[in-house]
């Protein structure tokens, strides 16, 4: 059902945003979002670090009442906290008519499908494909876990990925370190993996990860866990970590030890500065490599265990 919205927009200083926020509750708003802060990066935001400088509040009232009251309403309110906030200025919002299609669909043009390789498809959901027999289609929808096949770490993984289900004999057991959404985990399953054994440290990752995999089909072939890469066992063709460079090297010694012998180990979430860390840390194993290949800033290492 399509429903309109009063978009108004405030611009609020850091340390007023939770302040302002619950003011508009107050006069009856149904939504916010904050702009400005990065909310969707590799790092999540750290909860201790102070925010500074001047963030876009989008605050959505319901149409109905007088629009010229509400803006005059919201100017009143922010007069009452411009002694409270320092730099806060009352200053009349702009106004902006949205429906819910605009408001909840908007994000859906960022996602389209992406082939990469000879076979890998990722596409969302509500988009249409006509794929061959030899494609592997993952469908993944943005959701609260990481990885859409949009951020550059993802990307150069499923490349990984892809490259080596490329050889005459496929990789048959996949071991993928902090899986989020799941998307590399059903990646390898779709390309041809037997068997893949997905984990990460974070319960919600987890489910969504399952979901994804029942989603894609593959939820009998693929194993989420919670458990930690310590308590993991088996050895793996394929050992992929999309995970900072700072955890890879911590669980080198882990990571190299769950690879069968001429196993690959695909390592991302490695800013590109970092390499020279990561490359210290897996110097001491019987490792070949790494190729390296890089995208906007992040790198991926691709060793082979010799
Ligand atoms: C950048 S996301 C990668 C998600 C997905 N694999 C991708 O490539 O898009 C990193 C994920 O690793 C998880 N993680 C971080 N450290 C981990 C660890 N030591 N063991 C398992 N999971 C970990 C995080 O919870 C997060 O879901």
């Amino acid at each position: 059902m399509k429903k309109t919205w009063t978009e108004l927009h405030i611009v609020v200083p850091a340390a007023g945003i939770d302040l302002v926020s619950s003011e508009l509750a107050d006069l009856g708003c149904e939504g916010i979002t904050v702009e400005e802060r990065q909310l969707d990066t590799f790092i999540p935001p750290d909860p201790n670090e102070a925010m500074s400088g001047d963030y876009r509040i989008k605050a959505y009232f319901p149409v109905g009442g007088n629009l010229s009251d509400l803006q005059y309403e919201v100017r009143q309110r922010l007069e009452y906290l411009v002694p409270m906030v320092p730099g806060l200025q009352a200053l009349t919002p702009e106004a902006f008519p949205v429906t819910n299609e605009d408001w909840a669909e908007g994000w859906k043009q960022h996602f389209s499908t992406v082939r990469i390789g000879s076979r890998l498809v990722i596409k969302p959901s509500w988009e249409d494909l006509e794929a061959t027999p030899e494609d592997a289609v993952v469908e993944i929808d943005p959701g609260m876990a990481f990885g859409t096949g949009t951020h550059g770490t993802t990307r150069l993984c499923l490349e990984a990925l892809s490259d080596l289900f490329e050889g005459p004999s496929l990789p048959q057991r996949v071991l993928d370190v902090g899986t989020g959404s799941g998307i590399l985990a059903i990646a390898a399953a779709k390309l041809g993996a037997s068997r893949v054994l997905a984990c990460d440290i974070e319960e919600e990752s987890c489910r969504i990860a399952q979901a994804n995999c029942d989603l894609n089909g593959v939820g009998a072939r693929v194993e989420i866990t919670g458990a930690p890469l310590e308590s993991l066992e088996g050895d793996f063709h394929i050992v992929v970590a999309n995970i900072l460079a700072e955890e890879n090297a911590r669980l080198a010694d882990q990571l190299v030890s769950r690879l069968a012998p001429g196993g690959a180990l695909v390592l991302s979430g490695i800013l590109q500065e970092k390499e020279p860390l990561v490359q210290a840390a897996f110097a001491p194993y019987p490792l070949s490599g790494p190729e390296i290949s890089r995208r906007e800033e992040w790198s991926c290492l691709v060793y082979r265990k010799v």
